[in-house]
Parts: C-alpha cells; structure tokens; sequence
C-alpha cells in the first residue's frame, strides 16, 4: 500500500521589534509568498487523495460485484474423503472425481473425514454442510422403548383390536398366518380427525410388541427437508430393518401421497418421488421380517388410491371422535393422577363436551388443574372443569354459545 505523502511545513513569520519599515514589508511579502506555495502544495495533495479514493470506490464496487457473483453461482456438492495436514481428499457427487484441495482455515477443527462440504468451480471448499445423519436423525424420532399401553387409551376399544389383530399378531405370531396360509395385511391406514388417538395407538402397539417405534412426518418431508424426500424414505425402511422388530410410523401421509394435481410445478415432481419411493419400499417389503407400517391421516379423501392397493396399505382403520362413553374413559384416564373433589362427575362432563377429540380432552383435564392452583387450591373441582371448559370454547372462538353447565 503507497504511503500517502507528508504534508508541507508550515511557514514562520519572524518579525524583529528592531526592523525597519521597508525590512517588515521584506519580511511580511516573503512570508505570504511561501503561504502560496504550501497553499498549491495542499491543493495538488487534495487533488491526488481525490483521485486516490475514486479508484478504491472503484476497487470495492468491483470486489462487491464479484463477492456477489460468488455467492449466488452454484456450488457442487462433495464428501471430504481424506484430511491430510492442510489438505483434503473431497470427491465429487455425481461424477466421483476425486481432488486434493485445501483446507480452509475455518473448518480445521470440526471437519472429518465422511462429512459433505459445497466445492465451487475449482474445487476449494466454501462450506461444511449438515451431515446426512442429521437430517436422516432430524426427519424421525426412534422411540426404543414408547411407554404408551393400550389402557392409556380411551374409547378406541375396536381399533385397538383392530390394530393388534392387523400389526401385533403377524410381529408375534408369524407362523400362525404360515400355517393357515395367508399374508398379513401390509400396511396399516389410520384415518380420522386430529387430536383422536392414532399417534398413540401406534406407540401403544409397539410397546406391547416390544418393538422400535421410528415416526417420519409426511409434511416434514416436503416442507423442511425439501429434495431428500426419497431418499429419507430409503433411510426410514432401511433403519427399521437394523432395529427389528420395529413400527415404522408415517404421520400425515397425505402430505406425500395426495392425488395427483393438474399443477406440474417442481415441487409436486419432488412430492411424486417420495411418494414411489415410498410405493416401491413397500412393494419390496414382503420379506423384511418383524417390521410393520402404520400410516396416519386427517384427509382420507385427498389420498391417492395407488396407496391403498392391496400390498401397500391395504388395512383401512377409521378413528373417530369419541362418543359420549369414550370422552369420559378419556377424562379419567387423564385425570388418573390428579387429586379430584368427589362430587366431579365425569358422566356430565362427557356430555358436555359433546365434538371433543381426545387431544382436547386432555388439555382439558390440565386447564382444570392450572384454575384449581390459580385458587391456591390442591383439589380439583366442578367449578374448575367449567371455567377450563369456558377457556376452551372461547379459543375456539365459539364465544356467545353459552356453557350450559350446572
Ligand atoms: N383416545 C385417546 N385416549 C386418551 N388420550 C388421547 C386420545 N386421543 C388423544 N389423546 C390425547 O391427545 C394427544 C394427541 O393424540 P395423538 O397424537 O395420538 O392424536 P392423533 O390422532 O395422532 O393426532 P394428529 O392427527 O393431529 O397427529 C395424546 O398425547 C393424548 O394426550
């Protein structure tokens, strides 16, 4: 970088009391002649700073352009195969050309070798990317061991038989569908409003069949994990069979298996690729041992009926809102560990809360328990189901129907 040049001295006027009339004139002209000169001197160095600057804004437009166009261009996706010193093996996806590169600095500490970097043009690594095990971690939840139990679940006594004639009986009783000759069903559906029990009812079969329970949401898989759907779903079938015997569980199918649209955007192509994926693991599926596939979903009608062929999920398991007797077991149930005052009667509490579904039922229940410690109270009481009742209604903004309660 050039120096930027020292300034002119400043000039002294040096006037003696002795000097004569014509001397101070000397003095006082030469003095101003020198202000001149050091006064051009600044100038040019003014107009040289000037010009100076103009080309450093020149300079930084011209670097901003080019960050700019680095930033947007397309970057192409590698693994770091080897880390050697202050180099890296990567390899190419797609074309498997292996280079050594260099290691930026930065990821010296965190990158291993296996991870996914973004190389650009010529192959120097711009950044690490989140390990497919993350998103493969992020997109499903493993339970080992869920702690949900038939008894947790109220009013669903005939899916819960349906569920284990359908999931457990075929994990535990195998030779009995040999010997009689018939196929298990393959896949399970369960279909019926939000909030009802059909999570549960999955945990709760592979509790008692002592198998893994790894939940993949459908709409995860097209809204935050765009592009890998496919191969998430590989990865799902694919992790069930390292933890057989395992329940394998698609909330919300109808997010990768809605009928087709007319619509041909990108998006809907990438949902269509999940979705074979997702027909053809189950096609493949006949021999994979002790696993089974529970799906769920709130809109039955906008599913595509290549899903529900025979061979896919071919076992149909309705889950409604609970009657009357199935709201009540579901308040007990939830209120099982909470201290009630006797004279709360669930029968009326049922009836009152006539198009609750069981998710409501229990928020429900813990409403109550939060207005009774509001009280300062460590009983639960009618007056409190009430007041949680009206709470409730209200952020359903059915406000005006009055609570017709006692
Ligand atoms: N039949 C039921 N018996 C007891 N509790 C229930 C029942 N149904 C729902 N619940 C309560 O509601 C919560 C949510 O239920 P769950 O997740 O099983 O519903 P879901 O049908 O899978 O809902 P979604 O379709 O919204 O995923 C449960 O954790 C439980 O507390």
């Amino acid at each position: 970088m050039s120096r930027s040049p020292s300034l002119p001295e400043r000039p002294r006027l040096e006037l003696d009391p002795d000097m004569t009339p014509s001397e101070r004139l000397g003095a006082l002209t030469d003095h101003h002649a020198q202000l001149v000169k050091v006064n051009r001197e600044l100038e040019a160095q003014l107009d040289s700073a000037r010009a100076r600057r103009e080309d450093l804004t020149d300079e930084v437009d011209q670097l901003e352009r080019e960050n700019e166009t680095l930033k947007t261009s397309s970057l192409y996706v590698a693994t770091a195969e080897e880390i050697i010193d202050d180099g890296v093996v990567v390899k190419q996806h797609g074309n498997n050309q292996e280079v050594l590169t260099e290691l930026p600095t930065q990821l010296r500490e965190g990158l291993e070798a296996g991870d996914r970097v973004a190389i650009n043009d010529s192959f120097s690594i711009q950044s690490q990317l989140e390990s497919e095990t993350d998103a493969r971690a992020q997109a499903m939840e493993v339970d080992e061991s869920p702690t949900v139990t038939y008894d947790d679940i109220g009013g669903l006594e005939e899916q819960i038989q349906e569920v284990r004639e359908a999931v457990e009986e075929p994990l535990i009783n195998a030779e009995q569908f040999d010997e009689i000759g018939i196929e298990p069903p393959s896949g399970v559906l369960l279909h019926g409003p939000p909030g009802t029990g059909k999570t549960m009812l999955a945990r709760a079969v592979a509790n008692e069949t002592d198998a893994t329970f790894i939940k993949m949401a459908g709409s995860e898989l097209v809204r935050k994990f765009i592009g890998e759907g496919s191969r998430l779903v590989r990865d799902l079938f694919e992790l069930a069979s390292e933890r057989e015997p395992a329940i394998i569980f698609i909330d919300e199918i109808d997010a990768v298996a809605a009928k087709r649209t007319e619509s041909k955007t990108s998006g809907d192509a990438e949902v269509q690729r999940t979705m074979m994926q997702l027909l053809s693991e189950m096609d493949g599926f006949e021999d994979r041992g002790e696993i089974r596939i529970i799906a769920a979903t709130n809109r039955f009608d906008m599913l595509d009926r290549a899903i529900l062929r025979p061979g896919r999920f071919d076992r149909l398991i309705e889950v409604p809102e609970p009657d009357a007797e199935g709201r009540k077991r579901i308040l007990e149930i939830h209120t099982g560990d909470m201290s009630l005052a006797d004279e709360v009667d669930f029968e009326r509490l049922a009836e009152e809360t006539d198009g609750f579904s069981g998710a409501e039922l229990a928020s429900l229940a813990t409403e109550a328990g939060m207005f009774a410690i509001r009280d300062g109270r460590t009983d639960v009481r009618t007056e409190d189901f009430v007041d949680a009742l009206e709470k409730i209604e209200e952020g359903d903004q059915t406000e005006g129907q009055p609570v017709a309660f006692y």
